[in-house]
């Protein structure tokens, strides 16, 4: 058995969502490789406080506005210049601080970009933290069912317009030919915006229609054995066994519903927040909120642990 080392992780996000990277220091196992500022929690501390405490020993700041995210276990082997230990890592975000930023460990900073990282090699530990990072907060999700095709992409390229990045298509009801011409009509504009697309559906069909991922309903998550490869990964869960599976295939995502009683399901009460937070604890993925959710829902469902929330209603009727 290997020793577990709890460490508390400070993502440090500007307004603009980027986010630092500090290079670990000469004399530190894994010198020279890109992590998040943080370190150990020592007896007696809570994750918080070793945030804190370490914030201000290896960057000089206080944070004064945290918030709990993702927990992520690791095993590392022993190294040439580190022995092999289990980490249980705590990442928080840190969206505001006080003092000036100063490299107190003689490390390099780097402010990276969610989409684009500049900088390597990253801990091995942290790669689904970086993808984890490169999902907006806002996840959408078609609804021609309901408005018609014509109104849909209209829609569409108004959020794409407004700096829409994740996109689900979700529409059962069309054949084979339909969905392959509906999807280049939605692939086409969305590529100019950098914004991602996941078809919900099989994986083979996503690639084989051109979308960056697929949207696993939860009938297909359950049934699935291995995260497929070259997609981005998604999946609908609604109870502790779904994320459990989800995050055991080590999917990129997982959207958790419903959390607010919805207009399709007006009956259903909703995990409500509290639940939903609950569900969150100590998940080791990134999870989106769907079900009632409007744009104004973003802040507290992240203060619950969620990446952000999914639509598929309001998002389209927002001018
Ligand atoms: N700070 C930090 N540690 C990480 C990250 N990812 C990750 O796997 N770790 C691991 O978590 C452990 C944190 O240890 P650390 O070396 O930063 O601890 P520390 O600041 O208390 O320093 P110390 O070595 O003086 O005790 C290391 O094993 C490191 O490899 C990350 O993003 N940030
Ligand atoms: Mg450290």
């Amino acid at each position: 058995m290997t020793k577990l080392v709890q460490v508390a992780v400070a993502i440090l996000i500007r307004p603009n969502c980027e986010y630092l990277l500090a290079s670990r220091p000469n004399g530190k196992g894994w010198a020279g490789w890109w992590e998040f500022p943080g370190g150990k929690i020592e007896s007696g501390e809570t994750p918080e406080n070793a945030l804190i405490r370490e914030s201000q020993e290896e960057l000089g700041i206080t944070p004064t506005q945290i918030q709990p995210w993702i927990k992520r276990r690791y095993d590392y082997p022993a190294t040439h210049d580190a022995e092999a230990k289990t980490v249980l890592l705590h990442f928080f975000f840190v969206h505001a601080w006080q003092g000036e930023l100063q490299a107190r460990e003689g490390q390099q900073f780097a402010w990276q970009h969610p989409r684009t990282l500049n900088v390597s090699p990253v801990l091995p530990a942290n790669a689904p933290i970086m993808q984890a990072l490169s999902l907006p907060p806002v996840y959408a999700i078609s609804n021609i069912q309901e408005m018609g095709e014509h109104a849909f992409l209209q829609a569409l390229k108004q959020q794409l317009d407004h700096g829409l990045q994740l996109l689900q298509i979700r529409e059962s009801q069309l054949d084979d030919a339909a969905l392959a011409k509906l999807s280049e009509e939605v692939l086409q504009p969305c590529a100019p915006y950098d914004c991602r697309c996941l078809l919900n559906g099989s994986p083979e069909q996503a690639l084989q229609l051109g979308y960056h991922g697929v949207h696993l309903n939860s009938q297909r998550l359950m049934a699935l054995t291995q995260k497929p490869d070259n997609l981005l990964v998604g999946a609908s869960c609604h109870n502790r066994v779904e994320l459990a599976q989800a995050q055991s295939l080590q999917l990129d995502f997982a959207m958790l519903s419903p959390v607010l009683p919805t207009k399709s399901h007006p009956e259903a009460t909703g995990l409500g927040w509290e639940q939903f937070g609950e569900m969150l604890s100590g998940l080791e993925i990134p999870v989106y909120a769907l079900g009632g959710m409007h744009f104004e829902h973003v802040s507290h469902a992240q203060s619950c642990g969620a990446r952000g929330i999914a639509m598929q209603r309001a998002i389209w009727e927002q001018q």
